[in-house]
């Protein structure tokens, strides 16, 4: 039986291929300068580099996200492939590691990283980042564990995993939760393991639309969305999600005509379910026919949603 011993790096852009232009700090370095600054790995370990993309992560479009899962789920069908390792920008990785995280059926590590200092920065946060996930994907103990976000040294699971701070190395948190291990002097120590939710998905719908509630918003926004005949709404409610009673009639609408609409918590650690019997919360928005996100963030719950709406295999 062949040994797996081959890391692909993709390289997609982010702080962590950026440097100063003289007008600020914008993309500059390839997955390929990327990985030649990386420290010589044991006998037998490959690395493999693309660049699929050298953009901010804000920059990526839904089309790109879809064909990185394609690209991420084809390399880690290869038999010498033991894992692979994402640079991303650090804006929108959450939503690109839980995208991978629900819908790459390999059960092989998949682990996403990347920079809060950019190379010309004292202090870049890039080689050990990246150093760290290499070892991270190497690691035997690295597979099913889904995908994992790895920057300053922990590692975490893309269910939990959310960007804390705008700035500083410690930027990446799992609210309630810590990180599922750590990398410390080069080694790998795992805390806990999850069972992952993975969805055989066919393709992403995108027209489905996030927003938030506020103490006294009007359900101006939700109307607006209905108008547009959307594929589909997520809110995120108060707690671990509840809404304004002026909006149940809304949502009430968005179902019968429908509208998917789900559920996500305000807050960074929210559960959806609650005792209250009154208007707007879980048992009203229950009975509305709403889906509940279940702690996910709303911009996860968006992507869940967009994958159900897309259709499953089979
Ligand atoms: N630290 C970062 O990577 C932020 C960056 N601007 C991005 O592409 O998301």
């Amino acid at each position: 039986m062949a040994r797996r011993n081959k890391i692909v790096i993709i390289s997609t852009g982010g702080t962590i291929a950026m440097q100063d232009s003289g007008e600020g700090a914008v993309p500059a370095l390839s997955g390929e300068e990327l990985a030649a600054r990386l420290p010589q790995w044991g006998e037998g370990v490959e690395i493999e580099v693309e660049t699929f993309s050298n953009i901010p992560s804000g920059h990526l479009t839904l089309e790109q996200l879809w064909q990185l899962q394609k690209v991420v789920a084809e390399r880690l069908e290869r038999l010498y492939v033991r894992g692979v390792v994402v640079t991303h920008g650090t804006d929108t990785m959450e939503e690109t590691a839980y995208l991978l995280d629900l819908t790459v059926p390999s059960n092989k590590a998949v682990v996403l990283t990347g920079a809060m200092l950019h190379a010309s920065e004292p202090g870049y946060d890039g080689v050990r980042n990246l150093t760290d996930a290499v070892r991270v994907a190497l690691d035997p103990q690295s597979d099913n564990r889904g995908a994992m976000v790895v920057m300053n040294g922990e590692i975490h699971a893309a269910r939990y995993v959310t960007k804390m701070k705008s700035h500083g190395v410690d930027a990446f948190a799992s609210p309630g939760r810590g990180p599922m291990g750590r990398v410390i002097e080069g080694h790998v120590h795992w805390y806990w393991s999850l069972e992952r939710e993975a969805l055989p998905v066919r393709r992403l719908v995108p027209n489905v639309h996030l927003i938030k509630a506020t103490l006294g918003m009007p359900d101006t926004l939700l109307r607006a969305l209905i108008a547009q005949n959307v594929a589909g709404i997520v809110i995120e409610g108060f707690g671990g999600g509840r809404v304004p009673p002026w909006w149940m009639d809304a949502i009430r609408e968005a179902r019968q005509k429908g509208i998917l609409v789900a559920i996500a918590g305000r807050v960074p650690v929210a559960h959806s379910m609650d005792g209250y019997g009154y208007p707007g919360a879980y048992r009203d928005l229950e009975e509305a026919g709403v889906l509940f996100a279940e702690g996910l963030n709303g911009p996860k719950a968006r992507l869940k949603l967009m994958a159900i709406l897309g259709g499953l295999v089979g």
